[in-house]
Formats: structure tokens, C-alpha cells, sequence
């Protein structure tokens, strides 16, 4: 586990308080998200070692990186947190090459992690090793900065929105990049954004802070049907739904995939039968119907259980709905449900308009 909790107040004009507490998987990406001027990347300088808090305790496994009230204090040199940032910060003298020697030879000679063609494989920069730095794309640039903060082999990999300043064909270039360092490493990765499709692509747990503070923590697909968060006014709000690939059907261009609440159809895929991917379903493309529809243009009429209704806006309701072991979000008129007469517990047809895909290639990649 990552154990954090940090009590902290500047000084002087700002009088910017922290105050945060979230236990998180030691393993896989931990996305912190929310609000510009929330405190995510003081809560990653914190984690570094490079802020020192008033009062607070981080425990990453077994090691304990910070505990005030036993007046432990790890430096950042024995944290060893690996951190990349929005712009690469490389050192703009130095080749490609010679940047991830300089992260490789920070790394203690007894660390586990990947070597330098391991590396320099994982992010695809084989051909940018003689280049430097200004003969870069910023896609490139952070991957290269991502090669030096793995070379040193860190215990722990701190992102504070490292594609923020990218265009988004540019981020669309490395987001299959970063997933790839989820599937392949096994350093834990602190990631901050307020991108919620990054969150979607390349996270498992979800911190949400607001105005210093943790809001919830839980995982990415937990985490997206809770009605108590601010997350659920946004409009991309909606179910993230682990699903695996069942067949695909060429001629009528559809893939079949299953969920633990059923079955899903979308346009087709790329990936092989088995393969595991996530979607979210948008609250706002999803309808309800109390009698079972037929003659649709919809390729998806799942049965389900109306859990609750909360109203979300002036005139507007979240639906809670059950489809087996998952749930979905509807966002529908109040209108609608007084039309409908819907009730908790009340049997329900959820039709499915569309679905964003928040993990592997997209169909364009098929032959
Ligand atoms: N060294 C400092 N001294 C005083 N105040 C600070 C200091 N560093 C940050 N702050 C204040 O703390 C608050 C949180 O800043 P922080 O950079 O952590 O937010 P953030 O969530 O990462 O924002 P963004 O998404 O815009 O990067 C801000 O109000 C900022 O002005």
C-alpha cells in the first residue's frame, strides 16, 4: 500500500492549506485528479521529499518515508521518486543518449528495474538516441524524460501532468506509451491530471482532491458511478465498465464484448477475442425504457434494476442502475422520470447510444 497523510499550511500570503489522506494500491497507476490550484502537485512534492510538511506520515510498502510524530524524514535522496513533469526538463547539451545515462547513473547499484535497452524499447527512442533535446517533438521529449526517471530506477514514479502541454495528437502518441509502462513495470506511479481521459486510460485508483483536500479515493471504476462527487456534474460522468472481448462480426462491422453485468455491442474493434479492455458509457448516452423496446436503430437494450435517483441538476436526475455484478450511470430529465413513473427497484431496459473506449487502439489500427 501507499499509506498517505499530510497536514500542511504556507506561510505568508497564500495560506494555502493541505490536508490529505488516502491509502492506495503500492501497485499500478494512482491518478490524482481534480481543479487547478487543488494541491496535486504540492501533494507530489510532498511525496518527494522535496516539501516538508508540518505534520504528516507517508509509508510506501514496508518503508516509511516521512512520519512526524516519530521524527522520520527520509531526504529525497533515499525516497528515490522518479518525477516528470509537463515540460521534459532535459538537459539541452546533452544527447538523447547521454540525458537517460545521466538518470541511469543515479540509480543505486543494488536497484531492481529495467536496463538501458529495456528502456529505450519500452518507448520506442531507439532512433532519437544521437538527437538532442531542441530536434525534438514534446511527445518525444517526454518520452525521453520518462527514460531517464526509469533508468534511475526509482522506488516510486511521480507524474505531475505530463502531457498537459501537448497537443492532442501529441498526447494521443504517448498515452499508448504510458500504458505500455503500466502492463510492463511494476514501480508504483503517482499520476496527477485534471484529464479525466487520462484517468480513464491509464489509471486503477483514483484520488480526488478539491481545495486541499481529499475527497475519495477508490478505484477508477468505483469511483465513476459515486453520485456523492463532484465528478458526476461533469459531462463526460458516466460507468467505466471492465469488459473482454467476445467476437467480432466484419461484415456487420461490430464487436461483441462482455461485462459482468452482460453483454455490450460497438463498432468494431481491433483487438483479438480475450483481450481485455475498458469503456465508459456517458450518463447522457444512455435512455431508459420500462417496457422492453423493440425496433431500434440501438444496438443495446440491457436489462436492469433501478437503484436510486438523485436529482443532479435544476431539472435533471442520475439514474443508479444494476445489470448484473456492475452498475451505470443514466442522465435523464426529471421530466422523464415522473413520465415513466420510475421508482427504486423498479425493473428497467437502459439503451445504450454510444461508448468511448478508454483503453487499447482504436479501430483505425485494424490490418
Ligand atoms: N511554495 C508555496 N508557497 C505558498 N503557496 C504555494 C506554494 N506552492 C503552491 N502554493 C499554493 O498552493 C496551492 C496549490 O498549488 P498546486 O500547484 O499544488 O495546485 P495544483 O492542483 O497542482 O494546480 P495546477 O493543476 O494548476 O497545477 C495554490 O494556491 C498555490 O498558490
Amino acid at each position: 500500500m501507499l499509506q498517505v497523510q499530510l497536514q500542511h499550511r504556507f506561510r505568508g500570503t497564500s495560506g494555502f492549506s493541505l490536508d490529505v489522506d488516502f491509502a492506495a494500491p503500492a501497485a499500478g497507476v494512482t491518478a490524482v485528479f481534480g481543479p487547478s490550484g487543488c494541491g496535486k502537485s504540492t501533494l507530489l512534492t510532498a511525496l518527494a521529499g522535496l516539501l516538508m510538511p508540518q505534520h504528516g506520515r507517508i509509508v510506501l510498502g514496508c518503508r516509511v518515508l516521512l512520519d512526524t510524530a516519530h521524527q522520520v524524514a527520509l531526504p529525497p535522496e533515499q525516497r528515490r521518486c522518479g518525477m516528470v513533469f509537463q515540460d521534459a526538463r532535459l538537459f539541452p547539451h546533452l544527447s538523447v543518449h547521454r540525458n537517460l545515462r545521466y538518470g541511469e547513473r543515479r540509480a543505486p547499484a543494488a536497484a531492481q528495474g529495467p536496463d538501458f535497452a529495456s528502456v529505450v524499447e519500452l518507448l520506442g527512442i531507439d532512433h532519437l538516441l544521437a538527437r538532442r533535446p531542441g530536434h525534438l517533438s514534446g511527445g518525444e521529449k517526454q518520452r525521453v524524460a520518462l527514460g531517464r526517471a526509469l533508468l534511475s530506477r526509482p522506488s516510486m514514479l511521480l507524474m505531475d501532468e505530463p502531457l498537459a502541454a501537448l497537443d492532442a495528437a501529441r498526447k494521443a502518441e504517448l498515452l499508448p506509451f504510458l500504458a505500455r509502462l503500466r502492463e510492463t513495470l511494476r514501480v508504483p506511479v503517482v499520476y496527477v491530471t485534471h484529464a479525466l481521459d487520462e484517468v480513464d486510460q491509464l489509471a486503477d485508483f483514483l484520488v480526488l482532491m478539491e481545495n486541499g483536500q481529499t475527497l475519495a479515493s477508490g478505484t477508477v471504476e468505483v469511483m465513476s458511478t459515486r453520485t456523492d462527487l463532484p465528478l458526476v456534474h461533469r459531462r463526460d460522468a458516466g460507468a467505466v465498465l471492465p469488459c473482454r472481448v467476445l467476437t467480432h462480426d466484419r461484415g456487420r462491422g461490430l464487436t461483441r464484448l462482455s461485462f459482468a453485468g452482460g453483454e455490450i455491442q460497438v463498432p468494431l474493434r481491433s483487438e483479438e477475442p480475450g483481450t481485455a479492455l475498458r469503456l465508459r458509457i456517458l450518463a447522457r448516452d444512455v435512455s431508459i425504457a420500462t417496457v422492453e423496446p423493440r425496433h431500434l436503430s440501438m444496438q443495446n437494450v440491457l436489462p436492469g434494476v433501478l437503484q436510486s435517483i438523485k436529482p443532479v441538476a435544476a431539472h435533471e436526475a442520475m439514474l443508479h442502475i444494476r445489470l448484473g455484478d456492475s452498475t451505470l450511470l443514466a442522465r435523464v430529465t426529471q421530466d422523464a422520470v415522473s413520465r415513466l413513473g420510475l421508482a427504486q427497484g423498479a425493473s428497467i431496459w437502459a439503451l445504450v447510444k454510444s461508448v468511448a473506449f478508454t483503453a487499447g487502439p482504436a479501430v483505425e489500427d485494424i490490418q
